[in-house]
């Protein structure tokens, strides 16, 4: 099932209509922490817990947790320096029958962080703030409810004091926050807790494993995809490449080089001279530019030749420094994928006149304005393809290795070259990118984790 992300004001409207359809307030804040609780106990097994309840309904939450826990025969504490505000959660407090301080210090054992949900909305600061240094000091186990309390739901702002969760329990959907840097990391394992809402017209949602098939029965070479790697004035990159989409289920996998390559696997095959000629195979099923190809005239001329083929292609590296309107004109947008990091979406977004502030801002504008499918790669890599975005669970911090970005184009462009819808493409290779970490690491070169792209398909098999 595709799990949808959220931002504040569509988990606001997805709250409204389940009040609209007769689920009440009182009934959401019951089933959130009545099933928050479960997970609690789970991680608790015995241990008391300490819970920090805030002035809204997150606070709310942990007054409901705090109830659970009680009766099932938890010692709770719970720390509230303020008195609740919001109608429901005065109601969850008066129905504690445990006691409330108002400061203290944190049992070891389990605390569980429900001072800010979704509402946050500036800076942390004393009372909360100083709860939230001690509780970033506590060896305990430590719960946030929704998302961190320091932890800004759409955008991923840190606005105070963000301990290192263990575990991070979103309520009735995964919000943005979820999947962004720089919050991301301190939330520890994520899980969902459902409370019935359900949604319409979801624009975002978090990637499900891919499934990948075997070929088929009649398969051969040219009809299991053929990938073109075009390269350039640099031969290390495109190689790279290429040993990654070798192993990530095209049928062929060329390279149009004139370097001399002798360090090429026999099976890679080479060809030298005319781009334009090697480009009018019909058989060719996608393309991939970018990696090792420079960024000077002569490069820009290659570049053109592969947006005027009208082949599907994704475009990385030094093709995302080169890409201007002129050059996209000449293609439909539609058939193209780009995979910039950071910097490259920052020249793309420079490029075609796009302002935004946040990363996901950015990739998102600039799908909208060129129509291209958007892989906006990093520790958060985000993915926008014709108004939708796809957030991706955390792949290894071992990716952070130069090559790591050649690798990922090549699998992409294998997959683009196997089935040519440049969504599921762009998908698949997060995914097998991530797996083929898993399997590698720790510190692998990107030429082992080109490798380690074979292991990672049966994965996904
Ligand atoms: N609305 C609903 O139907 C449900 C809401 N739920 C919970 O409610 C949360 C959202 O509740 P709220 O909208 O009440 O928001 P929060 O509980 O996140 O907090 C908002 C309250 O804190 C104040 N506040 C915000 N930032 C502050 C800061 N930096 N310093 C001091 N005060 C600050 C706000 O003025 C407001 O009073 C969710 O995260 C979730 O935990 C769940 O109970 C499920 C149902
Ligand atoms: N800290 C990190 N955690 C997870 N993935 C990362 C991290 N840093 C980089 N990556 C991934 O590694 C790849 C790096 O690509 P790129 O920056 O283009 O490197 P290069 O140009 O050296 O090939 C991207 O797929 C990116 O998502
Ligand atoms: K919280």
């Amino acid at each position: 099932m595709t799990e949808p992300v959220l931002t504040v004001a569509e988990m606001r409207e997805a709250e409204k209509a389940a009040m609209d359809r007769g689920t009440n307030e009182w009934e959401l804040m019951q089933r959130a922490g009545t099933n928050a609780a479960q997970w609690i106990m789970r991680m608790a097994a015995g241990r008391p817990v300490t819970v920090l309840c805030g002035p809204g309904n997150n606070g709310g939450d942990g007054y409901v947790i705090a109830d659970v826990l009680g009766r099932s025969g938890y010692e709770v504490d719970v720390i509230a320096p303020v008195e609740p505000k919001s109608e429901t959660a005065r109601r969850a407090r008066s129905a504690f029958q445990g006691g409330v301080s108002s400061d203290g210090a944190l049992r070891t054992g389990v605390a569980v962080d429900c001072l800010f949900g979704y509402g946050l909305d500036r800076k942390v600061e004393e009372p909360f703030s100083k709860i939230l240094e001690k509780l970033a000091a506590s060896p305990c186990y430590k719960i946030a409810i929704d998302v961190p309390s320091a932890v800004q739901s759409d955008a991923a702002r840190v606005l105070g004091p963000l301990p290192r969760y263990d575990l991070t329990l979103a309520l009735g959907a995964w919000k943005q926050a979820h999947f962004l840097m720089p919050a991301m990391p301190a939330m520890g394992e994520k899980r969902l807790v459902t409370i019935g809402l359900e949604f319409e017209d979801v624009s975002s949602t978090v990637s499900a494993a891919p499934k990948i098939t075997s070929p088929k029965p009649d398969a051969h070479k040219y009809n299991r995809g053929l990938l073109a790697i075009v390269a350039g004035a640099m031969p290390g990159a495109p190689l790279l490449a290429a040993e990654a989409a070798m192993r990530a289920g095209a049928g062929y996998v060329k390279l149009f080089s004139d370097h001399s390559h002798p360090d090429a696997p026999a099976e890679l095959v080479i060809e030298q001279g005319s781009l334009a000629d090697a480009l009018s195979d019909g058989r060719i099923s996608a393309l991939l530019i970018g990696p090792g190809l420079g960024r000077d005239d002569a490069a820009r001329e290659r570049l053109a030749k592969v947006l005027e083929s009208g082949k599907p292609a994704v475009l990385d590296a030094d093709a995302l420094h080169l890409l201007d309107p002129e050059l996209l004109a000449m293609a439909d947008a539609k058939t193209l994928c780009v995979t910039p990091h950071e910097g490259e979406l920052a020249k793309l977004c420079e490029t075609f006149g796009v302002t935004a502030e946040s990363k996901l801002d950015r990739a998102r504008a600039l799908a909208d304005v060129t129509g291209l499918t958007v892989l906006a790669k990093g520790p958060d890599t985000i993915l926008v393809h014709d108004g939708m975005t796809s957030f991706f669970p955390r792949g290894s911090s071992w990716l952070s290795v130069a090559g790591s970005g050649d690798v990922l184009a090549g699998i992409l462009g294998s997959r683009l070259a196997t089935h040519g819808d440049p969504r599921r493409a762009a998908e698949e290779s997060v995914w097998l990118h991530h797996e083929a970490a898993r399997l590698a690491s720790p510190a692998f070169s990107a030429g082992e984790l080109a490798h380690a792209v074979k292991p990672a398909m049966a994965s996904f098999l």
